[in-house]
């Protein structure tokens, strides 16, 4: 294993505190953790193992959290958190498995990997979760979709809501859907930053200046975000509110149809469906 984060004095946990364990902390273990520290738990009750030694000592000395070593991260944990890449995901549980024991429910974030697949990688009487999140999590606005495994009941579950709610919404969705979730809530950020891109650059291609359609673009988006989630009206119909007869925005939606943006978006997110299939063979 590549060189481990520093290993700190043995876990004790506060008394109304179980320890939750994040192993990896990249983009999505820090979200986690910055969304665990601002729902209320103290920073000793949560620690990070990290294989990048000066990103350990940096989510230390802005979280206050412990960096330590994945198997002592791991044991005397209530709950372990798996947020390293799918590809780095077995090397991980195969160094940490030993250390677990019946009782602790992991939670993993790793898109594609099933829960049977990690149920064959952690000792008996060790539960399961997978959550999909997205990066506005960030931002306190994510979007997480939960689901199961075998051995996992409602008090795991709710657990692992419980660790996501500091970062957003969380929905729980059958297992079976996860993939497809992932193509949609997971994945999605990045299409609304595509969509965000594409009309700056077309707003600037018209004369405006760059700051001035960045900021008409964001706006734009957040506004329509925040209309169909508060009104709870169908899109089609904010939509057709929009678009008076014979005017500008029929003349825009009509070339958006003829380039194919529905059909683009039943492909693109098939493709994600599908790689996140793929993901868990590595
Ligand atoms: N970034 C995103 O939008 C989303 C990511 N995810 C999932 O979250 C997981 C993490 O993704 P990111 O945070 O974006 O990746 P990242 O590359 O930013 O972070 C992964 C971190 O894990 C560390 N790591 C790898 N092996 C380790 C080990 N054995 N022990 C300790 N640390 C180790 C790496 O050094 C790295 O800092 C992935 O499985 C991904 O599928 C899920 C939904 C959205
Ligand atoms: O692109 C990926 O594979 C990860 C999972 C969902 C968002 N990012």
């Amino acid at each position: 294993m590549t060189d481990p984060a520093p290993s700190g004095p043995p876990l004790t946990s506060p008394p109304d505190h179980p320890v939750t364990a994040v192993l990896g902390g990249g983009v999505m273990g820090e979200t986690v953790l910055a969304g665990l520290l601002r729902s209320g738990r103290p920073p000793e009750a949560v620690v990070v193992s990290e294989k990048d030694p000066d990103r350990a000592r940096d989510l230390e000395e802005r979280h206050g959290v412990r960096a330590l070593r994945a198997t002592d991260a791991v044991r005397g944990a209530a709950t372990v958190v798996l947020v390293v890449k799918p590809q780095d995901l077995e090397a991980l549980l195969v160094e940490v498995a030993p250390a677990m024991a019946p009782g602790q429910v992991v939670v993993s974030l790793a898109a594609g990997v099933g829960t049977a697949w990690l149920e064959q990688r952690v000792p008996e009487g060790v539960a399961v979760v997978r959550v999909m999140p997205n990066t506005p999590a960030t931002v306190d606005q994510g979007m997480a979709v939960v689901s199961g495994g075998a051995s996992a009941g409602e008090a795991h579950l709710a657990e692992a809501e419980s660790l996501m709610r500091g970062t957003g919404r969380v929905v729980r969705v059958p297992e079976s859907q996860q993939d497809a979730a992932t193509a949609l809530s997971g994945s999605g950020p990045a299409y609304v930053f595509l969509v965000v891109e594409a009309m700056v650059e077309a707003g600037v291609r018209l004369g405006l200046p760059r700051p001035t359609a960045t900021e008409l673009a964001v706006q734009t988006v957040l506004g329509a975000a925040t209309m169909v989630h508060e009104t709870g009206t169908h899109p089609a119909l904010l939509r057709e509110q929009v678009t008076s007869p014979g005017g500008t925005t029929a003349a825009a939606l009509a070339v958006l149809e003829q380039h194919g943006l529905r059909a683009a978006f039943l492909d693109a997110l098939a493709a994600a469906r599908d790689r996140s299939r793929e993901l868990a063979g590595g």
